[in-house]
């Protein structure tokens, strides 16, 4: 499980935050893992922040809602920039689904960290096609502390880092749960495709 590296307020004035990123396949639990630091964060007396890009909007317009039905209250923002001004002087920043930003995504975690920020980021390393889901590659590179969680195979039982789509739709982005999706292992994954 993973500890915090440090959760109370910073004594020194010109400290640095640092970025956390937490990947995997779809129902691995990367939002319940969010929700899990943000309330920790907020028991912590810590000001939080949480944004999820506009186009989620699949269980709720403004809650991050896990298949499990966590949820926590959120800002949906069009724009990675939007959440630099958004932010304010909260103590930790909060994104789910940032497979679903572009790249400039990449600097506002910078910046947000640079400013003396707790950034905690959730999303899909891969997609459908098993291909890296951009800009989850870069946010990985950059981030000082990352967990990869992990689903259970929808058709074996082992250990899943896949999302295997159920439908025959090529575009990358295909918002759905269950009904077009479901968690494989790399066997599973690649037997069928
Ligand atoms: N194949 C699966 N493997 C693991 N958990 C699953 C699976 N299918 C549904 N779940 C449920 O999904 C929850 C995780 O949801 P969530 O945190 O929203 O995942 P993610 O954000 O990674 O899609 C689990 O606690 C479990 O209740
Ligand atoms: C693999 C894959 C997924 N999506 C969509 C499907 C869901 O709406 C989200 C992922 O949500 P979760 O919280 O991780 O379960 O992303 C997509 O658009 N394209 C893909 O390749
Ligand atoms: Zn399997």
């Amino acid at each position: 499980m993973f500890i915090e590296p440090s959760i109370g307020k910073s004594k020194s004035k010109d400290r640095k935050g640092h970025i956390e990123v937490i990947c995997g396949s779809m129902f691995s639990g990367k939002t319940e893992e969010l929700i899990r630091r943000l309330n920790r964060a907020l028991i912590a007396r810590q000001k939080v922040e949480i944004f999820k890009p506009t186009i989620d909007k699949r269980y709720h317009e403004f809650d991050v809602v896990s298949h499990n039905e966590n949820a926590i209250r959120s800002t949906p923002v069009n724009f990675a920039e939007d959440i630099i001004l958004l932010a304010g002087d909260c103590d930790v920043v909060g994104i789910d689904e940032v497979q679903f930003f572009d790249n400039r995504i990449v600097h506002v975690a910078t910046v947000l960290a640079n400013s003396g920020k707790r950034v905690i980021l959730a999303g899909l390393d891969m997609d459908f096609e098993g291909r890296p889901f951009e800009p989850m590659p870069q946010l990985l590179a950059i981030a000082e502390y990352v967990t990869k969680v992990h689903a259970i195979c929808m058709k074996c039982g082992n250990l899943a880092s896949y999302s295997f789509r159920l439908t025959s739709t090529k575009e990358k982005v295909l918002l759905g749960e269950k009904d077009s999706y479901e968690a494989r292992c790399r066997n599973c994954f690649f037997e069928d495709r």
